[in-house]
């Protein structure tokens, strides 16, 4: 099976183009594709596949590395956009894709970048799902008891205003919650300093991953929140261990926009 290693800020993807043939994998195949020792390695493999409905050009397939199939990747959605326009499946965008859960619409900005309208942040736990009463919402972890704003991205994540990212318990904090009662389907933890209104730092473990080098739906959601608490203004740039993202928020029914890279590693082929 040939596929394209992209990234996103160090996010990194096995992407398959199955525009013109249909692909099918098992949660053992992506967990072998995703080892970084047996396989290719990566955070997440993508698969875009021919559009199933009039409003999208393409539809688009999440697994996290733990062979677990999801319902949104936004680094990956600026790399499957990229590739599609390459590809000569699209012209230049915006290039429409459905997922499982929404509807994103990419296209190319200044700097050879990809910008993506992200659709509406959620706010209300069932949305996650979270079986908890409140958003802020405080959850008793041994000796902790973290602040957790909850936001569906069209996958959900909680995020923990922190004073410092690289004392963040993002080892111990992520998987417990992670894998919290509370959370039935799991969740991302994003760890967040707001720097300034402008500004912030992130960290997030992901579901079905571990930490990652960066989250596109983690940065969205930690500005989501942050705009929601009144801690940020509404462009913000959002700092990652692999680099940085610009996040726009203007709330008012209006939605989300997510700018940052989409490159290309190598490619290659794999025997399955
Ligand atoms: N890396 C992604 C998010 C990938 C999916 C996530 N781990 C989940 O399980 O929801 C991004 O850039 O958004």
């Amino acid at each position: 099976m040939d596929f394209f290693k992209m990234q996103g800020l160090g996010n990194d993807f096995v992407v398959i183009d199955a525009v013109k043939t249909p692909v099918t994998l098992s949660a053992e195949q992506v967990r072998h594709i995703a080892h970084r020792r047996y396989g290719v390695g990566c955070d997440q493999l993508l698969i875009l596949e021919a559009a199933r409905d009039e409003e999208s050009d393409f539809y688009y397939r999440v697994y996290n590395a733990d062979g677990g199939e999801v319902a949104q990747c936004g680094n990956g959605a600026r790399c499957v956009a990229r590739l599609a326009m390459d590809q000569g499946h699209i012209e230049t965008g915006p290039v429409r894709l459905r997922t499982r859960t929404g509807l994103m619409r990419a296209e190319p900005a200044e700097g050879g970048q990809i910008r993506v309208d992200m659709g509406l942040p959620r706010f209300q736990p069932v949305d996650l799902p979270a079986k908890l009463d409140d958003n802020p919402a405080i959850i008793q972890i041994e000796d902790r008891a973290p602040m957790l704003h909850l936001v569906d991205m069209g996958n959900p994540h909680a995020v923990i205003r922190v004073d410092s990212v690289l004392d963040a318990p993002v080892d111990s904090l992520g998987p417990a919650l992670e894998h919290h009662a509370a959370f039935p389907e799991g969740v991302n933890v994003g760890f967040m300093v707001v720097d300034n209104p402008e500004k912030v730092s992130l960290r997030v473990w992901e579901r079905g991953v571990g930490e990652t080098l960066a989250c596109g739906s983690g940065a969205c959601a930690a500005v989501a929140a942050g705009r929601v608490a009144g801690w940020l203004e509404s462009s913000v740039k959002v700092r990652l261990q692999g680099g940085e993202l610009m996040i726009s928020f203007e709330g008012d029914g209006r939605p989300l926009w997510m700018q940052g890279p989409a490159e290309y590693a190598f490619t290659g082929s794999i025997r399955l």
